[in-house]
């Protein structure tokens, strides 16, 4: 997220006018703001989307023979669905290529979460720990983002690298932090 906000610095001045209207001061920012911050909960949403922190997902067995689109996949077969391939698909995220938040915000500006944002998977198998995943997102990126302005650093090299593993993450970056306080 801190790489997308320094590549998308408009983004970034839209959480800050949402803080200076919304929150106003560098209190701590607490769940009782989350649904009030409707512009952050958005670039959350839309970080997780454009990210795809999971690029191989978990993988799962068949417990009985079972047809999908006209493909026989017999018991036992070990499977792997792409949370990716939904994220990116056109027909749910238009231009799925760029990050834009306000995908997630409707037509009175307030977030909303549609059912094809499944980040952390879908069904009985999906992640245990998206309660507490969701909480420490919202907290990290709402009091990060309302203490610091995020900047390229003055010397800029490869920056916004993504080093694929088990999940994405950045390749170590520079960067210029500034106090908004
Ligand atoms: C941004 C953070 C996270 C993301 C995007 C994420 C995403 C995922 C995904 C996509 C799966 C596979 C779901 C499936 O196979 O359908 C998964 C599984 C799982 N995650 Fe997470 N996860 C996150 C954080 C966490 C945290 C903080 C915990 C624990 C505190 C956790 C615990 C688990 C466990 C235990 C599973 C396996 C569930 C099962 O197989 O029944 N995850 N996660």
């Amino acid at each position: 997220m801190c790489i997308y906000l320094i590549q998308f610095p408009e983004v970034q001045e839209k959480i800050h006018k949402e803080f200076d209207e919304v929150i106003g001061s560098d209190r701590m920012i607490t769940l009782d703001d989350k649904n009030n911050l409707h512009y952050l909960n958005a670039v959350v949403a839309e970080t997780q989307r454009y990210c795809n922190l999971v690029p191989v997902n978990v993988f799962h067995r068949v417990t009985k023979d079972t047809e999908i689109h006209g493909f026989q996949i017999p018991t036992d077969t070990i499977i792997t669905h792409q949370v990716s391939s939904v994220l990116m698909d056109e027909r749910y995220f238009p231009e799925p290529q760029k990050f834009k938040p306000e995908r997630f915000l409707d037509k009175n500006g307030k977030f909303f979460q549609p059912s094809e944002l499944m980040p952390f998977g879908i069904g009985k198998r999906a992640c245990l720990g998206e309660g507490l995943a969701r909480l420490e997102l919202y907290l990290f990126a709402a009091n990060m983002t309302n203490h610091f302005k995020l900047n390229y650093p003055s010397d800029i090299r490869d920056f916004g690298k993504r080093v694929i593993g088990g999940t994405v993450v950045p390749a170590p970056f520079l960067c210029k932090i500034e106090n908004r306080f």
